[in-house]
């Protein structure tokens, strides 16, 4: 009896434990499945991606990138062609570098998604660049017809208004500089106030003085807002980093920063409610304020701006605009004058052309410039050798998309390699030699070959290209026509190193301004209202 049980406990043990066993090896062999199966769809998956670097898990290939992500993404298009994919952290980029391929895949409505990156929890994909689908098309929209009516026009405008404010602007500056012939001086801060008020005068009719501490605050709390995005982006990579503390940090200061810029436009749009007539359409914010009155009267109020609160969307198309309009005029005008300093040939053939062509005692216009190859090429040879924007706005398809056969897979984040198209050896002869030449055809006439993208391309290139064009080549041609823009004694060149930022901005430099006499007035100008005088 007492064997019998101990036989029978010890069978029923040996029993439980080849079950055990069995059941651990089926759970391990199910498991190995699991993993292989995933790595076969994973290896299909990868298989159908443009090839590319393989990277190093969870960092993909962060750190061969460094500092200078526009120069290292070019080194590997020059490994893995023109389209490659890689992985920062955990994100899956898709690099293009051929131009047809860009524009072959930025015409597409799916490619005017924006990924989903720490930035745009931040902006709840309100204002325009980071909006997407039903909101960003009405906005696009919207705003290219209302700038028209403006002058943001290739062709002649009825309307001045722009040319009047830009105009203004240079009147300021150039009586500005007169004074400050006698020493050396940096450009950056008059170009900084003179760029910002054009974009202020057009969305709310207010301009500011370059030592109004609110101006001051307003730039500050932009260049730092700047490099917070590029502190939380790291979260875009490895999304394990939103919780560490100093995630938190940055997001909070950007959040109480936009908080603070939201109360001055706030108290502009106010200001604008109060001395709002629709017969008399001041601004953008005008503009923004009959929509919303002729919405009311239509009874689709709540359908505007996609069911967004009204004063939150105007309010990040003001701080979409800004952010947009001034860095990057004032970073390209910038350049002009590295160039122009750079290249003393090519100052003196601008100036010579603009004394032939306007005279000594005019002031260049905007209808001028179709008669100024020199001056048109010289600005379009410094927008393609500086790429001042070489990356453009990172684009995310909404769908799977496809180019050349290979998968781009929906949420990636696709990037136009503007610098490496406008460098490529195969496009552009010597590309790295300054020629503005190159923009002039045997007509003599100035000619934009269809790889010369420096606003990108497709249907969400830059919505500022005319104002762009009219900025540029009306402030940097007055500058030229007033003054000789030189090296202070003893000064070296200033150097080609960009820095990156939102644009590649290049290193301080100062300069020594020598007036070329002229027979101009200084225009009478029409009265411009400083901030705070409401
Ligand atoms: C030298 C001057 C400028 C350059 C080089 C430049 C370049 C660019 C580039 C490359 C893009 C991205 C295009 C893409 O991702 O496909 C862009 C977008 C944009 N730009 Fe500009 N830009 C300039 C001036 C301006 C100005 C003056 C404004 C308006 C005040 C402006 C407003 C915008 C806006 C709103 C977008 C986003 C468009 C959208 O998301 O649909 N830009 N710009």
């Amino acid at each position: 009896m007492l064997l019998d049980s101990y036989v029978f406990n010890f069978l029923k043990r040996e029993l439980e434990h080849d079950i055990q066993k069995s059941l651990l090896v089926f759970c391990c062999v199910l498991f190995v499945v699991f993993i292989v199966q995933s790595i076969i769809k994973n290896l299909i998956e990868i298989a159908k991606l443009p090839p590319g670097p393989i990277g190093v898990w969870p960092f993909g290939i962060l750190k061969f990138i460094g500092h200078e992500k526009h120069k290292s993404l070019m080194k590997l298009a020059s490994t893995y062609g023109p389209l490659f994919s890689c992985k920062l952290g955990q994100q899956l980029y898709v690099v293009i570098s051929d131009y047809k391929m860009i524009r072959e895949i930025f015409k597409k409505e799916s490619m005017t998604g924006r990924p989903k990156t720490p930035l745009y929890g931040v902006l709840n994909g309100a204002g325009v660049i980071n909006a997407e689908g039903a909101l960003w098309k009405s906005e696009r929209r919207f705003l290219h017809e209302k700038l028209r009516r403006f002058g943001m026009t290739h062709l002649n405008s009825k309307n001045n208004k722009l040319h009047d404010i830009i105009n203004n602007e240079i009147n300021e500056l150039l009586t500005t500089l007169r004074h400050e012939t006698k020493k050396p001086i940096d450009l950056e801060p008059h170009f900084a106030v003179s760029i910002s008020n054009v974009v202020c005068n057009l969305l709310m009719s207010v301009r500011f003085t370059r030592n109004d501490p609110k101006f001051i605050r307003f730039n500050s709390m932009i260049e730092e807002g700047m490099k917070l995005f590029g502190k939380i982006t790291s979260v875009d990579y490895i999304p394990i980093t939103q919780y560490f503390p100093s995630f938190q940090t940055a997001k909070s200061q950007i959040a109480s920063n936009r908080e603070e810029m939201f109360e001055f436009y706030r108290e502009v749009i106010e200001d604008h409610r109060k001395t709002f007539d629709r017969n008399n359409i001041r601004d953008l914010v005008d503009f923004y304020l009959l929509e919303i009155e002729l919405a009311k009267e239509n009874g689709t109020e709540h359908e505007l701006f996609n069911g967004r609160n009204h004063d939150e969307q105007i309010m990040q198309v003001m701080g979409d605009l800004f952010s947009a309009g001034m860095e990057t005029i004032k970073t390209t005008l910038l350049w002009l004058i590295v160039f122009m300093l750079r290249n003393p040939v090519a100052k003196k053939q601008v100036q010579d052309e603009l004394d032939t062509v306007i005279g000594r005692e005019k002031m260049p216009k905007f209808q001028d410039l179709q008669y100024l190859p020199n001056t048109e090429s010289t600005i379009y040879e410094v927008l393609r050798i500086s790429s001042i924007v070489p990356l453009a706005t990172t684009h995310s398809p909404m769908i799977d998309e496809e180019l050349n056969g290979f998968k781009i897979p929906a949420g990636s984040h696709v990037v136009p390699l503007i610098n490496s198209v406008h460098m490529d050896p195969n496009l552009w002869d010597s590309p790295n030699d300054f020629r503005p030449s190159r923009f002039i055809n045997a007509e003599g006439k100035v000619h934009k070959p269809e790889y010369f993208i420096p606003f990108g391309t497709g249907r969400r290139m830059c919505l500022g290209d005319v104002l762009a064009r009219m900025e540029l080549f009306l402030f940097f041609a007055s500058i030229m026509h007033t003054f000789d823009v030189c090296l202070p004694n003893g000064a070296q060149e200033p150097s080609l190193n960009g820095n990156p930022g939102v644009t590649i901005h290049p290193d301080n430099f100062l300069v020594y301004l020598k007036e070329r006499p002229l027979d101009v007035p200084i225009d009478d100008q029409t009265p411009l209202r400083n901030f705070g005088s409401y």
